[in-house]
């Protein structure tokens, strides 16, 4: 999606997903126009990685995206599952853009700094891209996570995901330019910092 909603424009949507999201901004810039609030929305991209430090991560015991099934195949010593490989990509399989949460945690915090700057006057809402700027496809996700693992692990092909589409990466100029925030973060460092995590989640998590 390019179009800022806060014009009134609800852009056309790859998916009932995306849709959803595309409609809640314009919502919101809807009711910014016409009530004392302003709002900032923050569109993440794909989330990976923990806190660099092991305080927390994802609560999720079994998650299903595509990192967190690597995860678990490298656990069960099963293949990983490409779900999808006749998408109009490189590669033929689903792209997406991988952001480290370490990064979407920073820009929450330079969205505090900037709030007033950004949402004055006549601007009441806007909405700002939270990735990379850089696509990924399935299958260099699986080479980045066996690169950083001891023993690779195999995968297979199966069908799409039923709804699924081909996916997305960000245009990211805008979130460098109002909010003066880079990503800091690398595939890998996420991959690593989800393996980290993973390996001691259980104990951590409270039952
Ligand atoms: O076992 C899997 C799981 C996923 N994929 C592929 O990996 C890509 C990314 O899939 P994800 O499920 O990781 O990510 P999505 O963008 O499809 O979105 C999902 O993951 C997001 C988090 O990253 C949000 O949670 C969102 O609500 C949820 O729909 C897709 O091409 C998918 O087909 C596989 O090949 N095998």
């Amino acid at each position: 999606m390019t179009t800022d909603p806060a014009s009134g424009h609800i852009p056309p949507s790859q998916s009932p997903y995306a849709r959803t999201k595309a409609v809640c901004e314009a919502m919101f810039a809807d009711i910014a126009a016409t009530q004392p609030i302003r709002v900032l929305s923050l569109r993440y991209f794909n989330p990976i990685g923990a806190d660099p430090k092991m305080r927390t991560g994802l609560q999720l015991r079994r998650p299903s995206h595509a990192l967190g099934k690597m995860i678990q195949a490298q656990e069960e010593g099963v293949p990983f599952q490409i779900t999808g490989t006749d998408y109009p990509t490189r590669d033929g399989s689903g792209i997406r853009d991988y952001i480290h949460v370490w990064d979407l945690a920073a820009a929450h915090v330079a969205a505090l700094h900037e709030f007033d700057t950004l949402l004055s006057g006549s601007t009441t809402s806007r909405v700002i891209n939270l990735g990379t700027g850089t696509g990924t496809t399935v299958r260099e996700l699986l080479d980045a996570f066996n690169s950083v693992i001891d023993t690779p692990i195999g995968a297979i092909e199966v069908e799409r995901r039923p709804g699924d589409v081909a996916g997305a990466y960000t245009r990211s100029e805008r979130a460098g330019l109002l909010l003066h925030w880079q990503p800091a973060y690398s595939i890998a460092d996420g991959i690593g910092h989800s393996l980290q995590w993973a390996g001691i989640r259980n104990e951590m998590l409270l039952e």
